[in-house]
């Protein structure tokens, strides 16, 4: 299955679940995977036959500014049911790494997750 793919997003969100968590945002790192068949966008060269990733970046800014979740996982969640359904995307893996919260794992913690069915 093809991919259209965005990585390292950086966006900034209220998340957390103690009280110095839900004062101020915090930044949050983006990848994520998306499935899509991009014959007839190539065969065409057309931007309106595939997905659009500024548009889908600008759309996750907007979602994470919008959020309070307290978990990760939550924004994780809605984010891929938001992307699912604004943009008809039929699979996705989406990785939210919150880059602060455990300074000894320098790769960040987070979490990953898979949502749809993936085309052959
Ligand atoms: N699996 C999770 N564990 C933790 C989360 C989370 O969202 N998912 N959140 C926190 C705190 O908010 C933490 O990020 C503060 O440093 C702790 N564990």
């Amino acid at each position: 299955m093809d991919q259209v793919f965005i990585n390292g997003l950086s966006v900034d969100a209220v998340i957390g679940v103690y009280d110095w968590e839900r004062i101020a945002p915090q930044r949050l790192i983006i990848d994520l995977d998306m499935g899509w068949d991009m014959a007839r966008a190539a065969a065409e060269d057309d931007i309106t036959a595939t997905l659009d990733y500024a548009a889908i970046s600008q759309r996750i800014a907007g979602f994470a500014a919008a959020s309070s979740c307290a978990l990760v996982e939550t924004f994780a969640d809605r984010l891929a049911s938001a992307i699912i359904c604004e943009f008809g995307v039929p699979w996705l893996r989406l990785r939210v790494t919150k880059p602060g919260a455990v300074p000894e794992a320098l790769g960040g913690v987070g979490v990953l997750i898979e949502r749809g069915a993936r085309l052959s």
